[in-house]
């Protein structure tokens, strides 16, 4: 065995107990062959990360992006939804290049690296690019070709559901199997009911899963109940976009009939609680969601909407605004956003890991605790949820390779990345204003 053992720190187990343990890798399997006090006595260990003073905890996961949009980070702010995309995002995304979103992905994809993220889900364009860079950065994603119709003509729609069914069937297992995909329709009200159902359909036959935006604003909702007379929720579950193989982005404005529906047909939902407060689109119910049942991940949505790609700040923000969503102190508790960025995140987007325990996929990370705002640890999954900053991660690992060691990401050169992101994202602005 290739083993790596990440050693002296204390482990966050998937009952959330924390106790002082080793991490025993089988690097070559990318699986945790064990975790415990002695799992490292009387094996060669070819690597060892020193996790002393730190923890131990699952990679995070990102259950919603569009990593690409580093390079529009700052470039709109405060805008509503629809006229954020509309009359700032569309457009400067109509002169993207492949280049482009390849540089923005390494971009995204080391800042997630540097901040614990390991697993992601990513809906955008020219997705070979961005599947080609996970690759080589090792982390792990679920990917796919967003279909938008708008402002497209029926063979240029119908174009894009195909290109999105491509990419789905070619890419789905690349990567030693860390890249899964899926059919990624953009949202209910982008497109068409007729391209939506045969979309499904013939993901279906593939058994592909699907990913899109749903109940984000009031102004996606109101259509489809003007249109169709039923729920956004009823009218997906028609279509077959609910299910154990789907999720939704967003899930904001979302009744107690949805809600039953979402727990029926087993679909979850990813909460991009800072998203969701920058559009102003509202406060998705996650409490009531997972009472429910409902499984409930968490996303930063796009650099955009957010503006960065650190899921600690969302784990603080989903526990705020879920107490002031559901008026309860006591609601969406730090265990339960510690929950939904791990285990809970990485079931519902249906990728390995989440977990510490043996026979898991060894996608890990370690925090430093020692720090003043750390100080003193009267609970680490409080840390977790109310004070840990992505800058805290000492070491990332991904399906048993050290992504990062001691802050100096091993895959992806920083300067490189940053100065080529820099670069593009100022032609991509340039010509976007000719
Ligand atoms: C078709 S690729 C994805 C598409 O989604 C856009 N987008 C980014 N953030 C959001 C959001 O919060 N709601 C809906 N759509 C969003 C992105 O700019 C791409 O055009
Ligand atoms: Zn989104």
């Amino acid at each position: 065995m290739n083993a790596l053992a990440v050693t002296g720190g204390r482990v966050l187990h998937p009952d959330g107990r924390v106790s002082e343990a080793d991490v025993l890798i089988d690097a070559d399997a990318g699986r945790i062959e064990a975790v415990g006090e002695d799992v490292t006595a009387g094996r060669e260990i070819a690597r060892t990360l020193d996790a002393e003073g730190g923890l131990v905890m699952p990679g995070l996961v990102n259950g919603h992006t569009h990593v690409s949009m580093t390079l529009l980070r700052g470039y709109a702010d405060d805008k509503p939804l629809e006229s954020w995309l509309r009359e700032d995002i569309w457009p400067v995304e109509a002169e993207l290049t492949d280049d482009d979103i390849a540089a923005g992905a390494e971009l995204g994809i080391l800042e997630m690296i540097r901040s614990g993220t390991t697993t992601f889900a990513d809906m955008y364009f020219s997705m070979d690019r961005v599947a080609e860079v996970v690759e080589r950065a090792g982390v792990r994603a679920r990917l796919g070709r967003g279909v938008v119709a708008v402002g497209k003509e029926e063979a240029e729609a119908r174009a894009d559901l195909e290109g999105s069914l491509e990419f789905a069937r070619t890419y789905d297992g690349a990567a030693d199997g860390r890249i899964r995909t899926a059919f990624m329709p953009h949202s209910l009200t982008t497109v068409p009911e007729n391209l939506l159902t045969e979309g499904i359909e013939l993901a279906a036959e593939d058994d592909l899963w699907v990913h899109l935006h749903a109940n984000e604003t009031t102004d996606e909702v109101e259509p489809i109940v003007e249109k169709h007379g039923v729920r956004p929720l009823e009218y997906a579950a028609d279509r077959g976009a609910l299910g154990p193989d789907r999720f939704l982005a967003h899930g904001v404005h979302v009744d107690g009939t949805e809600t039953e529906l979402l727990a029926e047909t087993d679909t979850s939902v990813i909460h991009c609680p800072a998203s969701n407060m920058k559009l102003a689109s509202g406060i998705a119910p996650v409490q009531r969601l997972r009472e429910a049942g409902v499984t409930v991940g968490i996303g930063t949505d796009g650099a955009a909407s957010n503006n960065d790609l650190d899921l600690f700040d969302e784990l603080r923000d989903a526990a705020m605004v879920g107490k002031i969503g559901a008026d309860d102190a006591s609601a969406v508790p730090a265990a339960a956003v510690v929950e939904m960025a791990t285990s809970d995140g990485a079931d519902a987007i249906g990728l390995p890991g989440g977990r510490i325990e043996t026979g898991a996929a060894a996608d890990l990370i370690v925090v430093d605790l020692e720090a003043p705002h750390l100080t003193p640890a009267h609970d680490v999954v409080s840390h977790l949820a109310y004070a840990v900053r992505g800058s805290d991660v000492r070491h990332t690992v991904c399906d048993g390779t050290v992504l990062m060691r001691d802050r100096e990401v091993t895959t992806l050169d920083a300067a490189t990345v940053m100065d080529r992101a820099a670069e593009h994202a100022a032609d991509l602005v340039a010509r976007a204003e000719e």
